[in-house]
């Protein structure tokens, strides 16, 4: 969807729905799958930008893709060889990031590169520990970056910027390697790679802190189910949250600990929210989970919760501006190096919704007043989480918010307006 979008104010968003795949596992299923020998098949795939560029590179580079029906696809892996073209990931860090690790292990040569976005978001964070591994990098900190693997050595990488990207990124060029790999974490990023690893048959080992990759490291296909998107869900939830008279169900959702940050901070907050139905699927957990509408109180967020929240603190920050009194969020440096910088969008945002917050550091404060005090045009610097996060501002307030662009929204959430409409919230083109 081109142009502008406009949220206005909407009543009693209610109903059962499904939102689309998780984007991390959908990722994931695609490269591992790429990687193993065999036919791996995928249910529930999410079907955005940022994973059809996915889905595009590791057919460049060599693995055997089809389309099946809605969400459903078939991968068949095996060696892989050096595309004649630059692979383009668009707008997505995973992609980039996961795939020159892979590209890395399995010895072939590959240039990446993406949209302006992607092409101003640091790499050296893959780059360094890739080189320490042995592989030969050409380029900087920037896309485009060609990537030379070969013989690669083991590495301990302690993984400081809490990065899940990082961490996979070493982890599947570490699979290309004997020598021993692993990886510390402090703050434990979301662990995707490493239980869907263990699916495709290389269980990777945990001590404290400490995550390794076993002796035996070679994949055989599987089978994949991806459950609902948390970070897509938390945006009708979170509108419903804010709605008056909202009753709202997302079924099937990830509910892995390391992604549902959000949910458990409105908690804190007071959020009438529900986690039903809790079941394992693939080794992942899923649950249903509803909200009512709530009145909430602000709080502080400790940076420590950051990795498993990464992505939800702009939907965050429209919470905290409809809550009562202050909520502070610490340790959100990595939101400067997203799609956007989210720090500043979400700051002008709010600012230009007549919300008061103030940047400090790597802390956020945002004082709660009840939601948007004025109608705002949102400048969302192509960033589909800005967007869709003051959209919600303009269902649940008093007053419209327009954002100047959508069409990036699919890039995670295909869909998304439709989606609303179908709750009852009032989106229309502007
Ligand atoms: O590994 C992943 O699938 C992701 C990790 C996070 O990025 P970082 O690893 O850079 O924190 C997150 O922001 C991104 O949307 C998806
Ligand atoms: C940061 C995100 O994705 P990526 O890093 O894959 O571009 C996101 O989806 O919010």
């Amino acid at each position: 969807m081109k142009g502008k979008l406009r949220a206005t104010p909407s009543r009693g968003l209610s109903g059962r729905i499904a939102v689309p795949g998780d984007k991390s596992m959908s990722h994931r299923a695609l490269i591992l799958g790429a990687m193993a020998e065999g036919e791996t098949r995928i249910e529930g795939l999410l079907e955005s930008d940022d994973v059809l560029a996915t889905a595009r590179a590791v057919e460049a580079l060599g693995a055997d893709v089809e389309r099946l029906g809605e969400g459903r696809w078939r991968v068949t892996g095996g060696p892989w060889r050096s595309p004649d073209a630059p692979i383009d990931c668009g707008n997505s860090g995973t992609a980039a990031r996961l795939l020159m690790g892979a590209a890395a292990g399995r010895g072939v040569t590959a240039t990446f590169t993406g949209d302006a976005s992607l092409r101003a978001r640091p790499m050296d964070r893959v780059v360094a520990p890739l080189a320490a591994m042995g592989a030969t990098i050409e380029g900087g900190d920037r896309l485009p970056i060609t990537v030379r693997g070969g013989q690669l050595r083991g590495i301990a990488f302690d993984n400081v910027f809490g990065s899940a990207q990082v961490k996979s990124a070493i982890l599947l060029a570490g699979l290309g390697t004997d020598g021993a790999v692993s990886v510390r974490e402090d703050r434990p990023s979301r662990d995707h790679s490493e239980i869907m690893l263990g699916a495709f048959g290389c269980a990777v080992e945990r001590e404290g802190k400490i995550i390794a990759l076993p002796a035996h490291r070679q994949l055989r296909a599987t089978q994949v189910t991806v459950p609902c998107d948390p970070s897509s869900a938390a945006f009708p939830l979170v509108a419903a949250l804010l709605t008056a008279g909202s009753d709202l169900t997302v079924t099937g959702t990830l509910a892995n600990p390391l992604r549902t940050g959000l949910y458990k901070t409105v908690r804190e907050m007071g959020a009438d929210i529900r986690f039903e139905e809790e079941r394992e699927v693939g080794g992942e957990a899923v649950a249903d989970v509803t909200v009512r509408t709530s009145a909430l109180r602000g709080v502080t967020v400790p940076a420590n919760r950051a990795p498993a929240m990464i992505d939800e603190y702009p939907v965050l920050a429209v919470v905290a501006a409809f809550a009562e009194g202050p909520t502070v969020m610490h340790g959100l440096g990595e939101l400067r190096v997203k799609e956007s910088d989210r720090l500043a969008a979400i700051a002008d945002g709010l600012a230009a919704c007549g919300v008061r917050a103030e940047v400090e550091d790597d802390a956020l404060t945002v004082h709660g007043c009840g939601g948007p005090a004025r109608a705002a045009d949102i400048f969302t610097q192509g960033d589909h989480r800005i967007a869709m996060s003051f959209l919600v501002a303009g269902i649940a307030g008093q007053h419209a918010v327009t954002v100047d662009r959508a069409d990036m929204i699919a890039t995670s959430f295909p869909g998304f307006a439709d989606l609303m409409r179908g709750i009852g919230a009032r989106i229309a083109t502007a």
